[in-house]
C-alpha cells in the first residue's frame, strides 16, 4: 500500500498547568492517515477537539505529545512551520486572515513574492483568481467589497498561491448562505479533482461532511470514537454518539422545539 502523505501519530495536546494536574486534555491519543489527493473530515460537537487538532496538524498550535509525518517524514510541531511545509488552512471566517487595508491582488502577490519575480506575479494572481472563480476585477477590491462567498475565494486563493500538498478547511463554509455555501464546496470538489491537493476539512455540519470528504473521523471530548468510509459511518453508524450527532441533525419534517420564550417571562 502506498504511504500516506499525512499521518497523525498518537496526538495529544493539554491546555493549562500539566504539572498541577489541573490541565485541560482537548487532545488525546488521535492518530489517522490522510492519502495523497485524499479527503478527511473530523466530525464532532464544539469543544470535541477538532480546531486544535487541525491547528497542530497546520503548525499553529504546538503538541504536548505525538508525532505527524509528511510524506513518511516528522514536521515539528511548532509555529516556524507557519507558511511553509506544503500545509495551508482556510478559517471559517475569512475576515480574520484578510487585511481591510489590502486590496484582494496585493493580498495574493504578497505570498508569491517569495518564489515570483514582480513580471510573474501579475499573471500568476490573475492565475489564482480564475482557479477560485474570481478575475481580474476583483484584483482591485478590497475585501470589505466582496461578498462573504467571494472572500472565501480570496481565502482558498491566498492558500492555493503556497501550493500546498494539504489544504486544512476549518469550517471554512459554515457562515455562508446555504447556497454560497453549495458554490464554494463545488469549487473545493473541482480543485480536489484537477490540482490533486488534500484535505483535511473540520465540520460540524454532516451534510457537508457527506459531500467533501472519503473518510471521516468522529472526536469526542478529545478522543476518536469512531473512524471509517464516510458513506459507511454517516448511514451505518457504529459508536452511540455518532448516532446522537446524526439524530441531531434536521431532516425534512422536522420541526423544531419550541423553547420558551424568555422575554414573556
Ligand atoms: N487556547 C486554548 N486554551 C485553553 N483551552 C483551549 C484553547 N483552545 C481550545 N481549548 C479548549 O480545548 C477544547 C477543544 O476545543 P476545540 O476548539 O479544539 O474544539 P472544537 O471541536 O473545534 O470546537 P468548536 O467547533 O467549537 O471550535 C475545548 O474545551 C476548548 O475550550
Amino acid at each position: 500500500m502506498n504511504e500516506p502523505l499525512l499521518s497523525v501519530r498518537s496526538l495529544r495536546k493539554v491546555f493549562g498547568s500539566r504539572r498541577s494536574g489541573d490541565g485541560l486534555v482537548a487532545v488525546d491519543d488521535v492518530s489517522f492517515d490522510l492519502p495523497q489527493g485524499g479527503s478527511l473530515a473530523i466530525v464532532g460537537e464544539s469543544g470535541s477537539g477538532k480546531t486544535t487538532t487541525a491547528r497542530i496538524v497546520a503548525g499553529l498550535e504546538t503538541a504536548t505529545g505525538g508525532e505527524i509525518l509528511l510524506d513518511g517524514r516528522p514536521i515539528a510541531g511548532s509555529r516556524s512551520r507557519r507558511g511553509g511545509h506544503g500545509i495551508q488552512m482556510v478559517f471559517q471566517d475569512p475576515f480574520g486572515s484578510l487585511d481591510p487595508r489590502q486590496k484582494v491582488g496585493n493580498a495574493i502577490s504578497e505570498i508569491l513574492a517569495v518564489r515570483h519575480t514582480r513580471a510573474e506575479r501579475r499573471a500568476q494572481v490573475l492565475k489564482l483568481l480564475s482557479e477560485v472563480g474570481l478575475d481580474e476585477r476583483h484584483a482591485g477590491e478590497y475585501p470589505a467589497n466582496l461578498s462573504g462567498g467571494q472572500r472565501q475565494r480570496v481565502a482558498i486563493a491566498r492558500a492555493l498561491a503556497q501550493q500546498p500538498r494539504v489544504l486544512i478547511l476549518d469550517e471554512a463554509v459554515s457562515a455562508l448562505d446555504v447556497s454560497v455555501q453549495a458554490q464554494v464546496l463545488n469549487l473545493l470538489i473541482d480543485l480536489r479533482a484537477r490540482l490533486g491537493i488534500s484535505y483535511l476539512f473540520v465540520s460540524h455540519d454532516l451534510a457537508v461532511v457527506r459531500q467533501v470528504s472519503d473518510h471521516c473521523l468522529v472526536m469526542q471530548h478529545g478522543r476518536v470514537v469512531e473512524h471509517g468510509a464516510t458513506g459507511e459511518v454517516l448511514d451505518h453508524p457504529q459508536d452511540r454518539y455518532t448516532r446522537l450527532l446524526l439524530d441531531a441533525v434536521p431532516r425534512p419534517g422536522w420541526t423544531p422545539r419550541r423553547r420558551p420564550s424568555v422575554s414573556a417571562v
